[in-house]
C-alpha cells in the first residue's frame, strides 16, 4: 500500500493545447492517503477517467509527476504499479469456475498454492461466494460477476490502491446498496486504498470518508461528505451536491455588506467582504432558508411533496429559490419574505468561496 501524490499533474489530448479548455485534466496537486476511502465524482466529461489512466500507468500526462510513497512512478508501465482495477463492466472468465477466476491474479504472480488457496477462501467468504466457488462463472448473475471482479481485486495482498470505475452501472438498483455496502465494509477490514469514480452523489456519499469533486478538469473541493454539504468551496459543488441543490443568487457587495434584490442578507463571510470585487454570489440551501416576517420578498411558486417534507420554490425577479418545508407546517399563498440562516449563507466570488 502507498501514499499516492498528483504533482502539478496535467494533460492534454491536443499536440498544442492553448486555451485552458484544451486541457483535459488542468493544473492538479492531490494526496491520496494510505488507506483512505476515496470518491472521485464529478458529471461526464469532468477528466475521472483521465485521471485514473494516469494513476494506473495506462496513459502519461502531459504535464507534472504521480510519486507512490514519494518514488516518482509517473513512467512505470501498469504491471509495476500494483494497482486492482474493477471497471463498469464485469471482466471474468466465463469457461473458469468463480474459485480459478479469484485465483487468478495470484496464480499469474506464482504464488504458491498453498497460499492462493487460503486467500481465495478468505476473499469468496468476504463477498459471500463461498458456496459458488465451484459453479462456472458463466452462470452467474451480473452483481455475481461483479462481485468476482471485486474479489480479484482484492485477492492480490501486494496492491497499493483499488480503483472503481462506476462498478455498479450493470447492476439492479435494488441489488446496488447491497453492493455499496458490501464494499464500504470490505474497506473497514482490509483499509486498502480505494478510489471509487462515480457522477452519482449518493453513491459517492455513502462510500467515501473523503470525496474528490471534480469539473472542467479540476478538482474543486476535496472534503468529508459533510464538508461538501456544509461549506461547498465552489457555486458547483453546492449545486451538483445536495437534492435540490444549493440555490445561488446574484449579489453586490456594499460596504462590507451582501445585497440580493436590494435587500441585504447577513451571511457568514461577513468580515471578509470589504475587498471583494468580481462576479459575485450569494450560496444558501433549501435546508437554511425558511419563510420569515421580513427579508427577501419572494412569490411561491411551486410546491413538491417529498415526503416528510416539501420542496417549495419562490422567485424573486428573475432568480429562484428553493426551501424545505416539514410537513405540517404552512405556506404562504403567494407573497411572503424568506431569511436565510447566517452561518450557512455564504458569499462566492467567480464560483469560489470568499474566506
Ligand atoms: N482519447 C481521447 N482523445 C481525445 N479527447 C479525449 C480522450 N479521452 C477523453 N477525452 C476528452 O477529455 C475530457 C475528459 O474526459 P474523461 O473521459 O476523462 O472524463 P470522465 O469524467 O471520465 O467522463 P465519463 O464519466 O463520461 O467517462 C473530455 O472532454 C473528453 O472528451
Amino acid at each position: 500500500m502507498a501514499k499516492i501524490t498528483l504533482e502539478n499533474l496535467g494533460h492534454s489530448y491536443m499536440p498544442n493545447p492553448q486555451a485552458p479548455s484544451d486541457w483535459a485534466l488542468k493544473q492538479l496537486n492531490l494526496d491520496w492517503d494510505d488507506g483512505g476511502a476515496y470518491a472521485l465524482l464529478g458529471p461526464s466529461g469532468c477528466g475521472k477517467t483521465t485521471l485514473l489512466s494516469i494513476i494506473s500507468g495506462l496513459l502519461t500526462p502531459s504535464a507534472g509527476r504521480v510519486l507512490f510513497d514519494g518514488q516518482d512512478v509517473t513512467h512505470l508501465p501498469p504491471d509495476q504499479r500494483h494497482i486492482a482495477q474493477v471497471f463498469q463492466f464485469p471482466v471474468v472468465y466465463d469457461t473458469m469456475t468463480v474459485y480459478d477466476n479469484l485465483a487468478f491474479p495470484l496464480r499469474n504472480r506464482h504464488v504458491p498454492e498453498a497460499d492462493v488457496d487460503r486467500r481465495v477462501r478468505e476473499i469468496a467468504e468476504m463477498i459471500d461466494l463461498t458456496h459458488m466457488l465451484k459453479k462456472r462463472a458463466a452462470g452467474l448473475t451480473a452483481d455475481g460477476k461483479q462481485k468476482i471482479s471485486l474479489g480479484r481485486g482484492l485477492v492480490r495482498s501486494d496492491v497499493n490502491v483499488i480503483m472503481f470505475d462506476e462498478p455498479l452501472t450493470v447492476i439492479d438498483p435494488h441489488l446496488k446498496w447491497l453492493l455499496r455496502s458490501k464494499l464500504k465494509e470490505l474497506h473497514q477490514r482490509l483499509k486498502i486504498t480505494m478510489i471509487y469514480v462515480t457522477h452519482d452523489q449518493t453513491e459517492a456519499l455513502t462510500f467515501a470518508d473523503r470525496v474528490v469533486v471534480m469539473n472542467l478538469g479540476e478538482v474543486v473541493q476535496v472534503g468529508t461528505p459533510v464538508e461538501l454539504f456544509e461549506r461547498p468551496q465552489h457555486t458547483f459543488v453546492g449545486h451538483f451536491i445536495g437534492s435540490p441543490g444549493m440555490n445561488v443568487l446574484p449579489c453586490t457587495i456594499r460596504e462590507g455588506k451582501a445585497f440580493f434584490d436590494g435587500t441585504a442578507v447577513p451571511t457568514a463571510t461577513e468580515s471578509s467582504l470589504d475587498a471583494v470585487s468580481g462576479r459575485t454570489e450569494i450560496g444558501v440551501r433549501p435546508e437554511f432558508v425558511n419563510f420569515a416576517d421580513k427579508g427577501v420578498p419572494v412569490r411561491v411558486t411551486k410546491v413538491s411533496d417529498a415526503g416528510r417534507f416539501r420542496i417549495v420554490e419562490t422567485r424573486a425577479g428573475e432568480a429562484v429559490i428553493k426551501l424545505l418545508v416539514n410537513e405540517g407546517e404552512g405556506i404562504p399563498a403567494d407573497d411572503a419574505h424568506l431569511a436565510f440562516a447566517q452561518s450557512h449563507t455564504q458569499v462566492y466570488r467567480d464560483g469560489w468561496i470568499v474566506a
